[in-house]
C-alpha cells in the first residue's frame, strides 16, 4: 500500500500535511512537520510584514474541536520564503507557502516577490481568513475574487491554489466553481474554519477577540468539509485538484476525504491537540483501511463516493 499523491505534477510520498495556521508559525514548528511522516508542510499564512495578531486568549481547544480568532499573527513573507528556499536546497520536497494580503495591492506585491524568487514550491493563497476585524472572508465575494485571480494570473506562473471558506448552498458551489474553473489553479483547498462560531464556558465566551466569535474546527465541521470537497470535485475541471481539510483525526476521516475527491488531506485541530506524531498514526490507520479493502494506492478510491440508487 502506498500513500503517495500528485498535485500539478508535483509528487508527495504521503498525502497528509498540516493545515495552515497549525504547527507552522516558525522554523521550529515547520521543522517538526518536515521531519514527521507528513508528505510536506504549509506555512502560516503570511502578510508582507510580521503581525502580532489578536489579543489573547485567541485559541481554545474543546472536546469536539476548537475555536480561534488568531488574527493572522505571522513573521512576515520574507521569513517563510527564505526558510523554504533554504530547505529546497537540501531536499526534493515540494513545500506550500500560504499567504494573504490585507489588500489586493499587498497580495499582488507578495506574489510578485514570490514569482521573481527561486521558490520551487506551491502557493496557497488564503481567500478565507475569518478573523481580521473589518476584513470579510474574500471568497464569499465572488466578483472580487474573480477580479483578484484575473490580476494574479496575468503575471504569476508558479503553481498556485486557493484556500476556501466553506460554502453552504448548492447555488454557491455552482457559482464558485464557475469562477475557479476560469483559472489555471493547481488546487482548491476545502475548507478553512467555519467562520464566526461561538463557544461558551458557563456564562462566558472562551476567546477574547471579537466578543468571543471565532473560526470553528474539528469534529463540528467534518460534514461541511466533506461536502465542500465533494462538491468541488464534482464541478471543477480535472486539472484543479482538491485538498481536503476539516475534521480529520482518524485514518477513517482521511479515507472519507479522499473518497470525496481529495488528493491531499490537511490536519488542523487534531494536530494542535496530538502533535506531529499524528501523521504516523493517520498513515498507519489509512494503510490498514486500504489493505482491508484491497486498495493499493489512493487513486484506487479517490472520488469514488457511492450514491444511493
Ligand atoms: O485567525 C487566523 O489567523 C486564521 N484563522 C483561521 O481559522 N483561518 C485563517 O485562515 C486564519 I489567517
Amino acid at each position: 500500500v502506498l500513500l503517495n499523491t500528485t498535485i500539478a505534477g508535483y509528487e508527495f510520498d504521503n498525502c497528509l500535511m498540516n493545515a495552515a495556521g497549525v504547527c507552522c508559525y516558525d522554523h521550529e514548528e515547520l521543522t517538526m512537520v518536515d521531519q514527521s511522516s507528513a508528505g510536506t508542510f504549509v506555512t502560516k499564512s503570511a502578510t508582507k510584514t510580521s503581525r502580532e495578531g489578536n489579543p489573547l486568549p485567541r485559541y481554545q481547544a474543546v472536546p469536539l474541536g476548537s475555536i480561534n480568532s488568531m488574527g493572522l499573527p505571522n513573521l512576515g513573507l520574507d521569513y517563510y520564503l527564505d526558510y523554504v528556499r533554504q530547505l529546497e536546497k537540501q531536499t526534493k520536497k515540494t513545500y506550500f507557502l500560504s499567504m494573504t494580503g490585507l489588500s489586493k495591492e499587498e497580495t499582488l506585491e507578495m506574489l510578485k516577490q514570490v514569482e521573481l524568487s527561486d521558490f520551487k514550491g506551491m502557493v496557497e493563497l488564503n481567500l478565507s481568513c475569518p478573523n481580521v476585524p473589518g476584513k470579510p472572508q474574500l471568497a464569499y465575494d465572488l466578483p472580487t475574487t474573480e477580479n483578484l485571480l484575473t490580476e494574479v494570473f496575468a503575471f504569476f506562473t508558479k503553481p498556485l491554489g486557493v484556500k476556501l471558506p466553506p460554502y453552504f448552498d448548492i447555488a454557491h458551489f455552482d457559482a464558485a466553481a464557475e469562477v475557479y474553473n476560469k483559472f489555471p489553479l493547481a488546487f482548491v483547498n476545502c475548507v478553512n474554519s467555519i467562520g464566526n462560531g461561538l463557544i461558551i464556558n458557563d456564562e462566558t465566551v472562551v476567546i477574547k477577540p471579537k466578543n468571543g466569535f471565532g473560526g470553528i474546527g474539528g469534529d463540528y465541521i467534518k460534514p461541511t468539509a466533506l461536502a465542500n470537497v465533494h462538491a468541488f470535485y464534482q464541478r471543477l475541471k480535472p486539472s484543479i485538484k482538491i485538498i481536503g481539510t476539516g475534521g480529520v483525526k482518524t485514518g477513517r476521516d482521511v479515507f472519507e476525504h479522499i473518497l470525496c475527491g481529495a488528493s491531499m488531506v490537511q490536519v488542523g485541530t487534531a494536530l494542535e491537540k496530538e502533535g506531529v506524531e499524528i501523521f504516523a498514526r493517520l498513515s498507519q490507520e489509512l494503510t490498514e483501511i486500504m489493505q482491508e479493502k484491497g486498495y493499493q494506492t489512493i487513486e484506487d478510491f479517490r472520488g469514488k463516493l457511492q450514491y444511493l440508487a
